[in-house]
């Protein structure tokens, strides 16, 4: 029987450890034969997805944050393994984002019963992404974001990060080149999938299964106008605003005189400039049915 490979992440979220093995013999109930491999530090996922391969497994199963996921897609990428989730980390995006709760049965269901979907990812750089890339106030927070109060806080520790980035924000002008078209702004956001933070949407009309990417382009800095970007997120009504632009493309290119960090699925990946593209190759996440 080929093995249902789980890569966990010890310590994302809260209480992971019991909630990754009460899940691990959810799955073995269900008659799977599961493995489970643990992450040690940052960038373990990646390596042991790509150990993983070798094995043939049936699923690849991230027990863990978007992190975690971010590091076994660009391992899965490509592959005809699907990707199954146990969304244990802190904001679990991307559960959102396939329609699953913080319940883990719903999450078992889906990698036991679930239904196979191929979706186009993007690409930041050299590395893939699922959910989002942001340059700008988001990346700042997650640059700011001290781990140590993410692990006693969880979420909050990003609203206080938040609110510390919004007295300081970004000022420096980014230059985004956008399938040809040259726009300025002071963020962006380059978006795969439609779900930002929590049930927010920044980048509303993506879709995991279209081959292109979603840029929210927001104009102006200062303190009152990224109060207005994030109420207007928050009511889901962005897009109505003057100096928010929203772009459908395949490519773009972000360059700017300094070299600001870049956020992937929420962790710091690079610097500017970088290019964002749709990756050539697919993966398979198995969702609810
Ligand atoms: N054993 C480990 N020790 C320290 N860091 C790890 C370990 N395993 C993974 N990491 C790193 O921890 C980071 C955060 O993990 P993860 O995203 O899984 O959880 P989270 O931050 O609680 O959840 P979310 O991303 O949904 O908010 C990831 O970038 C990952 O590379």
């Amino acid at each position: 029987m080929r093995p249902i490979i789980v890569i966990a992440n010890p310590i994302a979220g809260r209480r992971c450890p019991q909630r990754i093995e009460q899940s691990v013999a959810a799955l073995r109930r269900r008659g799977a034969k599961v493995d489970v491999w643990y992450t040690q530090r940052r960038g373990d996922g990646l390596m042991l997805c790509q150990q993983a391969m070798a094995q043939n497994p049936r699923a690849v199963v991230a027990a863990g944050g978007d992190g975690t996921i971010n590091e076994i897609i660009n391992g899965l990428a490509g592959t005809a393994i699907p990707l199954g989730i146990l969304p244990l980390g802190t904001a679990n995006v991307f559960a959102r984002e396939i329609g699953l709760s913080s319940n883990l049965e719903e999450a078992i269901a889906a990698i036991c019963d679930g239904r196979a979907q191929r979706v186009h990812l993007g690409v930041a750089g050299n590395r893939h992404f699922l959910l989002m890339a942001g340059v700008g106030f988001d990346a700042q927070v997650v640059y700011k974001l001290d781990l140590g109060l993410k692990k006693m806080l969880g979420k909050l520790a990003y609203v206080l990060t938040g609110l510390r980035v919004l007295l300081a924000p970004p000022s420096q002008q980014l230059e985004i080149e956008v399938d040809g078209e040259i726009l300025t702004g002071y963020g962006v956001i380059i978006g795969k999938s439609r779900h930002y933070g929590g049930d927010f949407k920044a980048t509303p009309l993506a879709g995991l299964e279209l081959p292109e990417l979603d840029l929210c382009i927001f104009r102006r800095h200062g303190l009152l106008p990224l109060t207005r970007y994030i109420a207007g997120i928050a009511r889901g009504r962005h897009l109505e605003l003057p100096d928010v632009l929203y772009r459908k493309a395949t490519q773009a290119y972000v360059r700017c005189a300094l070299p600001l960090p870049v956020q992937a699925d929420g962790d710091i990946i690079g610097r500017l400039p970088m290019e964002f593209t749709v990756a050539r190759e697919s993966l398979t996440i198995l969702r609810p049915a």
